[in-house]
């Protein structure tokens, strides 16, 4: 599924036991994943499960509180927030709101806008573009620096079914040209964009890990989608043998509650995700969810982007 010759470099970057903790409270522990060149790992995980956290940590703006997390030196990040303050009462054109972190060649601009397929909007205002044409805009931006690393926030929200898999083509398309890793966090508890190398189920914690199987072998789902809806989207099948109450503590599956996990809960590790890569997805956590698909996300549209430097601490607050 992803370049092969690409697989055996170095990561780009490696959280090993990576936690944060704010206010007495630990918001992720023992976050373990790397992004190698070519790669795509998804976030998934219910809302609050420290996704997003995960990923800052990732880019460096955030630093654990514990573990470690390595990238790789001279590390460039493009990354799309989940959410970005822009004064929306400002008019701000397309091509403005690809050099607001800093200039950027005309050319480069116009290639960027080109490889989303929004060079006709340049001059546009952010403000009246689409779900998706915005959703391209910021990906534009973050692309726009020939990034090592794109990190995307939610990167389908606010767009239709179809515009999501037009944007997960996009997003392949874009690592297959320039070879970059993609960390991807996504809405949905269960499909993910087939390339998918590695989904990571985050509940606090890393919940378990895999490979998304290939929705193309459903039948029905073809019959829904067409055929490209199967090559682009798969259904991440998993099933957890606990469950994270609302006041922290822990439900197992005999119906019993602990103050934490009990050590290996629903924690299917490492060897898995590597043995996938070697052959074809032809194994899945037990499914207990099927062929849910939804494309709509609805969320406001407030995504953003921005071209990092990973010790960049300003950014955690998305401003532009
Ligand atoms: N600076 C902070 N101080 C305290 N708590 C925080 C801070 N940042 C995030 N949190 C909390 O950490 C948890 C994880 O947040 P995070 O944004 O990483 O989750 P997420 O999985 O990305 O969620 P969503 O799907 O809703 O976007 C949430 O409970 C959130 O309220």
């Amino acid at each position: 599924m992803s370049q092969p010759e690409t697989r055996n470099d170095q990561p780009l970057v490696m959280l090993q036991e990576a936690g944060i903790r704010r206010s007495g409270r630990w918001l992720v522990r023992g976050v373990e994943f790397s992004v190698a060149p070519g790669e795509i790992v998804t976030l998934i995980g219910p809302n609050g499960s420290g996704k997003s956290t995960s990923a800052k940590m990732a880019i460096g703006v955030l630093k654990p509180d514990e573990g470690r997390v390595e990238r790789k030196p001279g590390l460039r990040v493009g990354y799309v927030p989940q959410k970005l303050a822009v004064d929306w009462t400002m008019p701000l054109t397309v091509k403005r709101l690809m050099s607001l972190t800093g200039p950027l060649p005309e050319n480069e601009i116009k290639s960027a806008l080109e490889a989303v397929g929004i060079a006709h909007l340049a001059s546009a205002e952010v403000q009246h573009l689409s779900g998706g044409e915005f959703q391209r805009a910021l990906l534009a931006r973050a692309i726009a620096r020939k990034p090592d690393l794109l990190v995307l926030d939610e990167p389908v929200q606010g767009v239709d079914f179809s515009g999501e898999i037009a944007l997960y083509d996009l997003i392949t398309s874009i690592r297959n040209s320039t070879g970059c890793g993609i960390l991807l966090i996504s809405h949905d508890l269960h499909v993910v964009m087939a390339e998918t190398d590695t989904v990571i189920c985050l509940n606090g914690h890393v919940c378990c890990r895999g490979t998304p199987a290939a929705v193309s072998q459903s039948p029905e789902y073809m019959r829904l989608f067409g055929a490209n809806a199967g090559r682009t989207l798969a259904v991440y099948s998993h099933d957890h043998d606990h469950t994270h109450l609302p006041d922290g503590r822990v439900m197992h599956s005999d119906g019993s509650v602990t103050e934490h996990c009990h050590p290996g809960d629903g924690h299917h590790h490492h060897d898995e995700d590597h043995q996938h890569r070697e052959h074809d997805h032809d194994h899945h956590h037990e499914d207990h969810h099927h062929g849910h698909v939804h494309g709509g996300i609805d969320q406001e549209a407030t995504g953003g982007g921005a071209v990092l430097t990973p010790a960049d601490e300003s950014r955690e607050n998305n401003h532009v």
